[in-house]
């Protein structure tokens, strides 16, 4: 599990460690962490580190003073280092260890005429408030051509909410410490981070605010049949999508539900769509009972009817597309065992919000449904978010952009509804749901260009391989 802390929480791990081990102790760790980090950029751009260029962009706290004792490393292994000064004073300690290993502060023009190979971030880190000061913007408007390393943070996003509502750092790579912070996992500060590295730095940390699973993860929460299983055991579960408009969403869901997890899988809708489901998927039965329904995918005007029938079952519900729009009202009282699936246009038309307002804080409108309808909310998007009402979240690293293709989103219901038949609670399914579905999206990128149909035909290759891990 990849796990990201709050600001308040990254301070209150910190304190004992700087109560109790020597003074700049901890900074070391970091720093010796980064300058580590930037060899191997070097390394990677260059072939070399003897003999490469660093401009430090030095702000006035401790993340300069990271990005300085770092810089003084690099110069000892031969690497040329110059320091901007982005603040009225610089970190004492850190100035001092760089400009003993023979580094320069010098001005933004020089630094430009110095031709860095890579510029470090050091601008602010977890103190930073979002949005960059002006003369910080002009040293990276300067320096613009120039890879950057951001240090903890890409300076100028919103740390703990993941925005970039101001001017910010936009980075190849991103050296953070201690654990992940909400920014360098969740969208769109994410993508600000460029490829994100975390340094240990020895912190005790509690619960975190974001997580993201893992491989391993996946492995522990998917159920394998037991010995003694029988198809009932295994779960049934249930499909109401498509409509005589769009009848291959309903054959995307039934394809994402029939991957094998379930044991089951009842196809209950239009006659005519029925007959092509069970033409395709000859496994699929009809109406009966099941442990947990995918409605609303391709449902057209059908949805109303699909969502109160569905509802009507004491079984959880994954409410998708068309049918998001026929939630009962907010206020009214919530139902147990909801997961819903919108995109970011769909989350738009549930808060009555503009869709780019939603893409620029999705953590906050996904966190503002799920409290409205108590319900799991599966926003959809690069970084899926899975945010539970009682404040969990987590947000999904697996996926490739070839995913954004028509019917996607159906198959990763269908798929999310078969978890939750088989006895995933709904935090748990719609969380291992969008890992799957994003591997299997990559697998199939792996073999040419996605569509839908092939990305549940990835599902099975992938469930198999996830359980062979435990
Ligand atoms: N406490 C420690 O010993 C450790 C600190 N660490 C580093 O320290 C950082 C946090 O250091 P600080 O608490 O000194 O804070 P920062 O260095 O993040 O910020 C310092 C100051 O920048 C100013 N500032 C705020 N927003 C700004 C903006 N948008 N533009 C320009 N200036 C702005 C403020 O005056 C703030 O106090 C971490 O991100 C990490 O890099 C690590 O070295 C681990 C150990
Ligand atoms: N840029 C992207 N990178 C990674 N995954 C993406 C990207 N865009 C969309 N996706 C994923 O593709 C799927 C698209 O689903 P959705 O928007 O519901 O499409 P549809 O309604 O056509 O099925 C979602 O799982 C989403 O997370
Ligand atoms: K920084």
């Amino acid at each position: 599990m990849r796990r990201a802390h709050t600001v308040e929480q990254v301070r209150a791990a910190e304190q004992p460690l700087l109560d109790t081990q020597p003074s700049g102790a901890l900074m070391a760790r970091a720093a010796t962490g980064l300058a580590v980090a930037v060899v191997e950029e070097l390394r990677r751009r260059r072939g070399r580190t003897y003999g490469t260029r660093v401009v430090v962009l030095a702000g006035p706290g401790n993340n300069g003073g990271d990005a300085l004792h770092a810089a003084a490393r690099l110069a000892r292994r031969g690497v040329a280092v110059r320091a901007v000064a982005l603040g009225e004073v610089l970190h004492p300690e850190g100035l001092a260890a760089f400009l003993t290993a023979g580094g320069r502060v010098v001005g933004l023009d020089e630094a430009v005429r110095f031709g860095p190979d890579l510029v470090l971030d050091g601008i602010v880190g977890i103190g930073g408030s979002p949005g960059l000061r002006p003369d910080a913007e002009a040293a990276l408007e300067a320096l613009a051509d120039v890879p950057v390393v951001a240090v903890d943070l890409p300076s100028g996003v919103d740390v703990d909410l993941g925005e970039t509502p101001r001017s910010h750092v936009r980075a190849a790579l991103t050296v953070t410490f201690g654990t992940h912070k909400v920014a360098t996992l969740v969208d769109p500060a994410a993508r600000a981070c460029g490829r994100v590295r975390l340094v240990d730095i020895g912190l005790d940390l509690p619960a975190p605010a974001v997580e993201a699973l893992e491989a391993d993860d996946v492995a522990r929460l998917l159920p394998v049949p037991s010995a003694t299983a029988h198809k009932y055991t295994r779960g049934v579960v249930g499909v109401r999508a498509g409509s005589s408009t769009y009848p291959g969403a309903a054959l995307l869901c039934v394809a994402g539900a029939a991957s094998g997890i379930a044991g089951m899988v009842r196809y209950v809708g239009p006659q005519s769509v029925e007959t092509q489901v069970r033409t395709r998927f000859p496994e699929v039965v009809g109406p009966g009972r099941v442990q947990a329904w995918a409605v609303g995918s391709g449902s057209d005007t059908d949805a109303v009817t699909m969502l109160r029938e569905a509802l009507a079952d004491d079984v959880p519900v994954v409410v998708d597309a068309d049918a998001l729009a026929h939630l009962p009202r907010r206020g009214s009282s919530p139902r147990p065992g909801l997961v819903l699936t919108p995109h970011a246009g769909e989350l738009a038309a549930l808060v009555g919000e503009p869709r780019a307002d939603v893409e620029a804080a999705p953590l906050r409108h996904a966190r503002e449904v799920a409290q409205h309808w108590q319900a799991v909310v599966l926003l959809k998007g690069a970084r899926t978010l899975v945010v539970h009402p009682d404040g969990r979240v987590r947000v999904n690293t697996t996926g490739t952009p070839w995913l954004a293709t028509a019917g996607a989103g159906d198959v990763l219901t269908g798929l999310v509804a078969s978890l939750l038949a088989s006895g995933l609670d709904p935090f748990d399914a719609a969380s291992v749901g969008a890992w799957l579905h994003g591997e299997a999206g990559e697998r199939a990128a792996a073999c040419g260009t996605v569509v839908a149909t092939t990305i549940a035909g990835h599902l099975p290759g992938i469930i198999r391989a996830v359980t062979a891990r435990v």
